[in-house]
């Protein structure tokens, strides 16, 4: 699926247009230290082409240490359109993000993935902007065993991957909504869910109206595979979100994103990099792809005209690494899986090298913050 009369990506730019012997200069400067392409297995290759998305497949490498084996693992990204339009019936647009990103799942487990993320609130459009609750509400789903979640179980079981699926959440017997992300282990059991901490007020993103702050603080998943971690879409604008996974352990951090290209996406390429060097771990960005049209016209609140859509969404999912290298994104209108190799002995190598985790100075900030958040605070100003 593609949205074609959209600009398909930057790094497909720059390879046409910028002379061959420069171009591995300006990838350097611009993506870091080169990421290698993984050969990928040739039914995956015809299975994504026959099925219409994009497959693209880098590694990471870190030096081989003389006391610890390297702890080498495949993560997949997975960005994807809607499947039917926002008006058809809620049960059939469920199913057919299902069928949709089941399929791709198929292809990431040819690959070898061990741990596959899905965008954020991925089995619904990302009706939020417009402030109606009928039918959008209904997406909403129990994250102990929904059928979404019951669909990432069979998954997980039979691919013996962990399955990250960000949903809509409605909490049983209070009925409190809230966006949340599903952790499956590889077993198939659900190990847990994290919330979303942050809610956006800008632009479109009218997300206060549906659900509410996340109460579960920085849960870090321990997995067969590595300690994982996820910070929903917004959470990526908040360096202290991703620095509380960080310092619960996470050695990678998903970001579950939906975002538009008008609003976010010169910070896109930025954000889960950054916070990928300042917190020694992977960073996996996950953004969905193409326009989705309501019904319904809502305004932005800035006096503009009102609107029956969000603007497109830019997929261009990545990965970044602690040493600040970073794949190439997926592209900016196609749905695409990206199958990233790392290992995971980098996050050592380069804290090491950096420190930035350990010359932090946590117990100063500590005490300002804590000074911070009281109502009297007075900030520590020297006027002349
Ligand atoms: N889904 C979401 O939180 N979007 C807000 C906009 C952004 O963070 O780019």
């Amino acid at each position: 699926m593609s949205s074609s009369c959209e600009f398909e990506s930057l790094e497909k730019t720059l390879e046409s247009h910028i002379p061959e012997a420069e171009l591995a200069e300006v990838r350097r400067i611009l993506f870091g230290k080169e990421t290698q392409k993984l050969e990928l297995p040739l039914c995956a290759v015809e299975s994504a082409a026959q099925r219409d998305f994009e497959l693209k497949g880098f590694g990471f490498r870190a030096s081989v240490e003389q006391l610890r084996p390297p702890r080498v693992l495949r993560v997949g990204l997975v960005q994807h359109h809607s499947v039917l339009p926002t008006d058809a019936p809620v049960q059939e647009q469920i199913s057919a993000m299902h069928r949709r990103v089941g399929e791709m799942a198929e292809v990431a487990a040819m690959c070898g993935v061990n741990i596959l993320c899905f965008q954020e609130t991925w089995t619904m459009p990302f009706a939020f902007c417009t402030r109606e609750k009928e039918p959008w509400t209904e997406f909403a789903e129990s994250a102990e065993d929904g059928q979404t979640t019951r669909f990432c179980q069979e998954l997980a079981r039979k691919h013996n991957m962990v399955v990250v699926s960000p949903i809509l959440e409605r909490e049983e017997l209070s009925d409190t909504l809230w966006n949340t992300a599903v952790v499956v282990s590889n077993s198939g059991n659900v190990m847990g869910k994290t919330r979303k901490n942050h809610i956006p007020r800008v632009g479109d993103f009218n997300e206060s109206t549906y659900y509410m702050e996340g109460n579960m603080g920085h849960t870090v998943f321990q997995t067969q595979f590595g300690r994982i971690a996820v910070n929903i879409c917004y959470g990526r604008h908040h360096p202290l979100n991703w620095f509380m996974f960080s310092l619960n352990g996470a050695e990678i951090i998903f970001n579950p994103s939906a975002t538009v290209g008008a609003l976010s996406e010169p910070m896109w390429p930025i954000e889960a990099r950054n916070a990928a060097i300042a917190n020694h771990c992977f960073t996996c960005a996950i953004n969905r792809v193409g326009t989705e049209h309501f019904k319904s016209e809502f305004t932005s609140g800035d006096g503009k005209k009102a609107h029956h859509d969000f603007g497109h969404f830019y997929g261009s999912s990545y990965v970044a690494a602690p040493d600040g290298s970073r794949t190439p994104g997926l592209s900016r209108t196609r749905d695409g899986l990206l199958v990233v190799e790392m290992d995971l002995n980098l996050n050592r190598q380069i804290s090491d090298k950096w420190s930035f985790k350990m010359t932090g100075r946590y117990a100063e900030y500590a005490e300002l913050l804590t000074r911070a958040a009281a109502p009297d605070f007075k900030p520590k100003i020297v006027k002349e």
